[in-house]
């Protein structure tokens, strides 16, 4: 089980492309570190920072120590993907624990993705009576289409590829990667078995 888990992992690496270096992630980080400090210490509030988990750890984790402002740090646990490569049903594991009521809230995620996780959690904010809510991405995936929210904070656009590292999993490996790696498509679930008998004509199964 172990070694299955290892060999596994090992070989969706060997599979994978480096699209952003460590050195990149951190400036990335800085660039959204840089864009609050400056909007939070020109107003006298004291922000809620709401990291999503799991993928949010690492950024959070990250962030959180280059923020030079007053502020309450805590979390929610949503997910969507799970242990798949596509987004599904929103679970929530562990909903907002403060009275979020007339609060500015800053939740920090990893990747807006197709947007579903951020929009619904949003939205579930608000309807809990926040008085804004920002949104604080890492990573902003460029899907050339419309989504149902946009980030505020964006630290780097990316392809429309799936991504690994800083954070962000494929089959629950690799979130530990300082760097962000671009899985091979052959290794995701949406390619196409080889089928492993010849399949027969549709019109001669009539
Ligand atoms: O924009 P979307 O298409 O909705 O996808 C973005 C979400 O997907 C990931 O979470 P995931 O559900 O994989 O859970 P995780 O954080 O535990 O990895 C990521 O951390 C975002 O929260
Ligand atoms: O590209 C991705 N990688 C990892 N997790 C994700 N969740 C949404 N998109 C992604």
């Amino acid at each position: 089980m172990q070694d299955y888990h290892h060999d596994r992992a090992r070989a969706l690496l060997a599979n994978a492309t480096q699209i952003v270096t460590p050195e990149e992630v951190q400036a990335a980080v800085k660039r959204v570190a840089v864009q609050l400090n400056t909007r939070f210490n020109a107003e006298k509030s004291f922000p809620l920072v709401l990291g999503v988990m799991g993928g949010a750890v690492v950024f959070t984790g990250n962030l959180l120590p280059q923020l030079d402002f007053p502020l309450e740090f805590d979390y929610i646990h949503v997910s969507r993907y799970g242990d798949a490569d596509r987004g599904g049903q929103i679970v929530w594991k562990v909903i907002p624990r403060q009275d979020v009521t007339g609060r500015t809230i800053v939740v920090v995620d990893d990747i807006l993705d197709e947007g579903e996780t951020l929009a619904h959690v949003k939205q579930r904010l608000l309807d809990m009576g926040a008085a804004e809510v920002i949104i604080a991405v890492f990573a902003d995936k460029d899907l050339k289409r419309a989504k149902p929210i946009k980030a505020d904070l964006i630290g780097l656009t990316l392809p429309n590829e799936f991504v690994v590292g800083f954070g962000m999993d494929v089959y629950n490996y690799w979130r530990n990667l300082p760097g962000l790696w671009s899985i091979s498509q052959a290794d995701l679930s949406a390619a196409e078995p080889e089928p492993e008998f010849p399949v027969p004509d549709a019109k001669k199964l009539d």
